[in-house]
């Protein structure tokens, strides 16, 4: 297959394109942007490919659409949308990583982006694809945010055992700085971040319509949760701490046996029997490791989900996307074990 990628100068795009040279589906890898740096300027923002020979044309929806058979958006949230109206006219496939197709209601759009939202039927036309769980229904897909894809995955198997008390949801969610991408911003200085942390975006985090929008699709009745995210002084990874109330009591085994049922069969979910995960065991990879704990004096469920953002969290479910958009097996390009020390 031949792969249009545009975005590799950033976190995400590089991430992708790394992948993509490595999946053995994938023919050639074409990179397209709003510049076009020179060889060496290129061999300079991209250092550890510059054993290659890189060139990023001109964006062009024509010429993607005529050299290509997909294509991949590491581009920001309304950036994208205004790229990829052309692509769904046409039902070319797409796969996106930003949050521009991924809520359908175009009022939570403005609400959490701050900017009108991409036309009613181009929404309508995506398809929001947590990876392990779904199968695209359309050409375009819209990738999961992290946080979202780190939540979703520790909450559903609750929601879909019918185990919580809808309105007893509490998520703490943390991450580590590349999830903010490659521009700096003052929380972002080393001298800021580094032994320091701080919670941002407090209950007006983009995620909480898109996570919200994916729990009533398991139970309709869901209304809302409470969400924090916080930085954290790593580069890389996503912790989802989450609380909830059962409805009734249950034991330990219990819950476990509820996310190893509902995972059996999903190869890059990893149910912990006992302990709990930590950020790097799943660094470098596909995976998601959830731990899970019942405490019978408080009466809380505690699950804790960890992916790293740019991978799971981004990249590779794009990887895994298109192994099932394109028919290929789920795991295909997608075997590195993490790397954990
Ligand atoms: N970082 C993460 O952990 C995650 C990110 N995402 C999403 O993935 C997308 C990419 O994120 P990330 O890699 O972190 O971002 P970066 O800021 O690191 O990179 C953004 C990329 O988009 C390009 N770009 C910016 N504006 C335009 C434009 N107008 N036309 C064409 N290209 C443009 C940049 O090119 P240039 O070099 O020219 O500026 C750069 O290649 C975003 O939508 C983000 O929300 C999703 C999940 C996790
Ligand atoms: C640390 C940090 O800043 N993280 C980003 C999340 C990146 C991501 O997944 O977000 P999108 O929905 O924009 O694709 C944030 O909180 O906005």
């Amino acid at each position: 297959m031949k792969i249009a990628l545009v975005g590799v100068t950033g976190y995400t795009g590089a991430t992708l394109f790394k992948l993509l040279k490595q999946h053995p589906e994938v023919d050639e890898v074409r990179l397209y942007g709003r510049s076009t740096p020179s060889d060496d300027e290129l061999a300079a923002l991209l250092s550890g490919f510059r054993h290659l020979s890189l060139h990023i044309h001109e964006y062009s929806s024509v010429n993607i659409m005529q050299e290509c058979d997909l294509v991949f958006f590491a581009t920001p949230a309304k950036v994208t949308s205004q790229l990829a109206l052309d692509f769904i006219q046409a039902d070319f496939p797409v796969i996106d990583l930003s949050g521009d197709f991924r809520l359908k209601d175009s009022a939570d759009y403005e609400r959490y982006y701050q900017a009108p939202a991409a036309p009613s039927q181009a929404l309508q036309a995506a398809s929001y694809n947590l990876a392990d769980l779904k199968k695209p229904q359309s050409n375009y897909i819209a990738n999961p945010g992290c946080y979202a894809t780190a939540t979703l995955l520790a909450t559903i198997p609750l929601l879909a055992a019918d185990l919580i008390d809808l309105d007893s949801l509490i998520v703490d969610a943390k991450s580590g700085l590349s999830g903010a991408g490659k521009k700096l911003t003052t929380s972002s200085h080393y001298a800021y971040i580094n032994e320091n942390s701080l919670p941002y975006k407090v209950n007006q985090h983009q995620h909480i319509p898109e996570i919200i929008q994916e729990l009533q699709t398991w139970q309709p009745a869901f209304k809302t949760l409470q969400f924090t995210t916080t930085l954290i002084p790593v580069t890389r990874g996503i912790m989802a701490s989450v609380y909830a109330k059962p409805k009734k009591p249950l034991s330990q085994a219990e819950l476990y046996q509820t996310f190893a049922d509902f995972y059996q069969d999903k190869p890059f979910v990893r149910v912990l029997k006992d302990g709990f995960p930590s950020l790097k065991e799943v660094a470098y990879s596909n995976y998601t490791d959830i731990g899970l704990a019942y405490d019978e004096a408080s009466h809380t469920i505690f699950i804790c989900s960890v992916i790293d953002n740019l991978m799971k969290g981004a990249s590779s479910q794009a990887i895994q996307n298109m192994n099932l958009l394109c028919g290929f097996p789920l795991e295909t390009g997608l075997t590195a074990l993490p790397t954990f020390f």
